[in-house]
């Protein structure tokens, strides 16, 4: 599915990395772990195609990203540090612009999927009131609203507590159960949860 061929990323005249190379297949969980600094968000940038290697290439289906961008972020969805939410909105009103700028019906009954999220009695309210796990939960939701293959996610448990972990390493095995891939940077220890889970480690780099 998606391969990273020999991609060097030089920042601030300090090379991050040089000549990666790995595969993602259909069905796989990779962790990309190392210290601060490391390079981590700047790898998942490269490969969800928001900045382009040094060198090297990010391939999606045999052909490289770039070639047809178009069709590779219909089959992507890239969650970042930063939630892409919009805190003067409420969670509805959020989820109601995800569906509608993907072109997926916006009639579904949003109500009932934030209760399953833990957002009951939060749905009206502008997305800034609530909490930090609040808010990261209502991020997130966009992993139920979507049939993206590719799901390239930086620190996704960041904030939640242990519940809306347990939910969202749920929601990984469904999507992995349906011959999806995720790729995420987290500090959480995922080896007891994903049997098959693969790690890239990035060294932080002098
Ligand atoms: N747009 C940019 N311009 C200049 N330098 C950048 C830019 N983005 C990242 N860097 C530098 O690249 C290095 C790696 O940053 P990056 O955010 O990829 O690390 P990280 O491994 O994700 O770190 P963390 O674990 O702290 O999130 C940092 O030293 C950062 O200052």
């Amino acid at each position: 599915m998606l391969h990273i061929k020999s991609v060097t990323c030089i920042k601030q005249e300090r090379c991050l990395f040089a000549d990666l190379n790995f595969s993602l297949k259909s069905g796989q969980i990779m962790q990309l772990a190392g210290p601060n600094g490391a390079g981590k968000t700047s790898l998942l940038r490269i490969i969800a195609g928001f900045s382009t290697p040094d060198e090297g290439l990010v391939m999606w289906q045999g052909e490289s990203i770039a070639k047809n961008y178009d069709e590779f972020a219909r089959q992507l969805l890239f969650i970042g540090h930063k939630t892409g939410v919009n805190s003067q909105l409420s969670a509805i009103e959020n989820l109601r612009f995800w569906l509608r700028i993907q072109g997926y019906n916006t009639d579904q009954d949003l109500y009932s999927l934030l209760a399953k999220i833990g957002l009951v009695g939060l749905e009206d309210v502008p997305v800034r009131t609530l909490s930090a796990g609040q808010q990261r939960r209502v991020a997130l939701i966009r992993l139920w609203l979507n049939d993206a293959k590719l799901w390239v996610l930086d620190e996704p448990f960041t904030a939640l507590d242990k519940a809306g972990v347990a939910f969202l390493q749920q929601r990984f095995l469904a999507h992995l159960e349906q011959g999806g891939a995720i790729l995420l940077t987290t500090h959480q220890d995922l080896t007891t949860h994903f049997n098959e889970l693969q790690t890239v480690t990035l060294e932080y780099r002098h």
